[in-house]
C-alpha cells in the first residue's frame, strides 16, 4: 500500500550518559553510515538530517542517591525536549538517534505536550529488553537508562519529570512494551503495581508476533499519534550484537519486520526514537545496518507480494 508520510527530521544526541557501558553515543554516526537518511528519502519521504544536538561530556561517576550523572542527563532532555518540540511544531515527524535510552524522557515528554495541544491520542509502543521502569530506590545501577518510563509516568526526580509542564508526562495505560525479558525484582512490583501492559518474550513465543502486535496496536484510531521507542537490545544478540545490555531469547529478524510492518500498516506512526546502538561492541555495523532496514519496513517497505 503506498501511504504518505509527512515530512521528517533526524537528529543525532550522541551520548551514553545513562549507562555504565560506554559507547552508545557513537550510534548517530553509525546509523548514518549505515545510510539511514537515504533509505528514509527512498520511501518517497521529504527527510533532512538536522544535526546532531550537544550536550555535557560523560565524566564516568558513581552513582549519587540512587542517580547516575542526574546533572547532565538532565541537560542532555532538556535539549532533546526542545528540538523534539521546534520540529513537531514545524509539523515534521522528529527521530532521534541515539544514545542511550534515557533520551527517550525527552523526546516522549516533548511528544505528550504536543498530542495535548493537538488534542491528539498518544501511544507509545516501547520496543525493548527491558521495562526500563526503575527509581533511584529500586535500580540495581544507578543507570537513567533503567528508569526512563517511570519518569514518564511522574516517578522520578523532578527535573526529570517536569519537560512538558504537567507531570506525569504520560500514564502507563498509554504505553506497550514489546520483547521484554529483563527486568529486575523491584521493578517488577513496581510494573505490576501500575499495571503496565507487557507483550514479554514468553507471550511472543506462545501466542506469536501477529497477535501481540494486534493488541498492543487495539484502540488506535485516526487521531492518534503513535511514538516508536526502539531500544535495539528488544532484538536477539545474534543478530543485534552492538548494544551495551545484551539479554539472549530476543525478538528475531522476521518478528522484528512484522513489527514494524504492522506498524506502517497502522498509518499512525509520528515519531521514533533509535537507541543503545554501541557501535564499539558492534561488528561491522551489522547492527546499525539491521535498524536501517527496519526504519525502511517503518516507512512502508514490504515483502507482501498482494502488495
Ligand atoms: N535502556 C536500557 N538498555 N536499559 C537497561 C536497564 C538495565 C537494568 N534494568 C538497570 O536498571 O540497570
Ligand atoms: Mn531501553
Amino acid at each position: 500500500m503506498q501511504r504518505s508520510y509527512p515530512p521528517v527530521s533526524i537528529f543525532g544526541v550522541p551520548t551514553d550518559i545513562g549507562a555504565s557501558k560506554r559507547g552508545a553515543s557513537m550510534g548517530p554516526e553509525a546509523l548514518r553510515v549505515a545510510g539511514l537518511v537515504d533509505a528514509i528519502a527512498a520511501r518517497g519521504v521529504d527527510v533532512r538530517d538536522v544535526g546532531d544536538v550537544s550536550g555535557p561530556r560523560n565524566p564516568v561517576s558513581a552513582p549519587v542517591d540512587g542517580y547516575r550523572h542526574l546533572d547532565e542527563v538532565t541537560a542532555w532532555n532538556r535539549s532533546v525536549f526542545d528540538v523534539s518540540t521546534r520540529e513537531l511544531q514545524a509539523g515534521r515527524m522528529p527521530i532521534l538517534l541515539g544514545g542511550d535510552h534515557c533520551l527517550a524522557i525527552g523526546s516522549i515528554a516533548a511528544v505528550a505536550a504536543h498530542c495535548r495541544s493537538m488534542g491528539k491520542q498518544l501511544r507509545v509502543l516501547w520496543l525493548d529488553a527491558h521495562a526500563d521502569f526503575n527509581t533511584h530506590e529500586l535500580t540495581p545501577s544507578g543507570n537513567i537508562h533503567g528508569m526512563p518510563v517511570a519518569c514518564l509516568c511522574g516517578m522520578g526526580p523532578t527535573v526529570l519529570t517536569g519537560f512538558g509542564g504537567i507531570t506525569p508526562a504520560i500514564s502507563p495505560d498509554q504505553v506497550r512494551q514489546i520483547g521484554i525479558r529483563s527486568v529486575d525484582p523491584g521493578e517488577k512490583r513496581l510494573v505490576q503495581e501500575h499495571g503496565l501492559d507487557i507483550y514479554d518474550m514468553r507471550y511472543i513465543d506462545e501466542v506469536g508476533m501477529r497477535r501481540a502486535m494486534e493488541e498492543a496496536l487495539e484502540g488506535m484510531d485516526a487521531n492518534t499519534h503513535l511514538h516508536v521507542s526502539f531500544d535495539v537490545d528488544m532484538l536477539d544478540p545474534a543478530i543485534a550484537p552492538g548494544t551495551g545490555t545484551r539479554v539472549p531469547g530476543g525478538v528475531n529478524y522476521r518478528e522484528a519486520q512484522l513489527i514494524m510492518e504492522m506498524v506502517a500498516d497502522s498509518g499512525c506512526l509520528g515519531s521514533l526514537d533509535l537507541v543503545e546502538i554501541n557501535p564499539a561492541l558492534d561488528r561491522r555495523n551489522a547492527t546499525a545496518k539491521l535498524a536501517v532496514d527496519l526504519v525502511e519496513s517503518l516507512f512502508g517497505k514490504s515483502t507482501l507480494m498482494r502488495d
